[in-house]
């Protein structure tokens, strides 16, 4: 054995294969390898698995396998849910969350897909579509307090012309999120002619057609470029965010972070606050300031 060999607690197996997780649908996954797709299931009750996974399978039939291993993740999203938080992709590098003037766009959807997004270290380009609509066309304007914060804003018609963004798309794993309504699915069927027709198959898998079970799509736009879809996905689980990282993660807060009169201090009402200030001076906005005072709320920090 060559000195230079790393230690592996797996055993060694010759037939495990490296793929890429490429749809999941409830406890059940499709691997692209290098020998071609292959249905798998997790060993055990393992089901962390998302779509964009890296992982090891264990051929168990010609196009049938096991996940044995996820390999580590340079990023993970998470479904929202009510009661808790499930993986939906992994391994994105940019967040797009669609958004448009009608039916109306909830700042607090934009605020929560944000923070999945800062959480993972990830860029974020919020797109406002139908913009042949004035509608839409106010609330690009209304969104230059998002682009001030270093947030791409970027307004499209995926009816007519979904283009301009193939540039924004180059080289990346993007996944879409938005609001019901605001035009992703016309956006992703835009982009991948065959992503109506495989949605639909999988909807009639599963019996249901109203995306009770989870499920996401990885499509390869070309060889340097993929997207992740997952119908139905509105908002990003944030449960599994510890409480006491939340403020970081708004950019507009960092100057002041560690200013506070007391090092504990939750910038909610507490005295000698350097948010609080901030606030008052107009360097951080009242809605992001409540946005941020709503989820430490939710979580009954008093
Ligand atoms: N005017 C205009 N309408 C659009 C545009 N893009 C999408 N729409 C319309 O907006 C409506 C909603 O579009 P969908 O693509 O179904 O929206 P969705 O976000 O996937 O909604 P869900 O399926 O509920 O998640 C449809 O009637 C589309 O035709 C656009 O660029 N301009
Ligand atoms: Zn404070």
């Amino acid at each position: 054995m060559s000195k230079k060999s790393k230690p592996s607690n797996r055993p060694a197996n010759t037939n495990l294969l490296e793929g890429l997780v490429i749809q999941s649908f409830g406890r059940r996954f499709r691997v692209e390898t290098a020998d071609g797709i292959f249905g798998c299931v997790t060993r055990g009750k393992k089901t962390d698995v998302a779509c964009g996974d890296k992982v090891l399978i264990q051929k168990t039939a010609l196009d049938e396998g096991v996940i044995e291993e996820i390999l580590p993740r340079a990023s993970l999203l998470y479904r929202q849910d009510e009661w808790r938080s499930k993986t939906i992709a992994a391994n994105v590098s940019q967040i797009l969350i669609v958004t448009a003037g009608v039916p109306s766009c909830h700042e607090a959807m934009l605020n929560r897909c944000i923070l999945a997004a800062e959480v993972n270290h990830l860029p974020v380009t919020i797109l406002v579509n139908k913009m042949d609509l004035s509608e839409s066309q106010a609330v690009f304007e209304s969104l230059s307090s998002f682009q001030a914060l270093g947030y791409n804003v970027v307004p499209i018609s995926a009816k007519q012309d979904v283009s301009p963004i193939l540039a924004l798309l180059k080289g990346h794993t993007s996944v879409l999120v938005g609001q019901s309504g605001m035009g992703k699915s016309t956006l992703v069927n835009a982009l991948i002619p065959e992503a109506a027709a495989r949605t639909g198959e999988i909807s009639e898998a599963l019996d249901s057609g109203k995306h009770t079970t989870t499920f996401a799509t990885l499509y390869h736009l070309d060889e340097e470029s993929q997207l992740i879809d997952s119908p139905g996905m509105q908002e990003f689980g944030l449960h599994h965010i510890d409480s006491r990282d939340i403020a970081g993660m708004f950019p507009e807060f960092r100057p002041y972070l560690g200013e506070c009169r007391f090092h504990n201090c939750w910038h909610k009402v507490e005295p000698g606050c350097a948010i609080e200030a901030a606030n008052a001076d107009g360097k951080i906005s009242d809605s992001r300031l409540a946005f941020y005072r709503l989820l430490i709320a939710e979580r009954n920090i008093k």
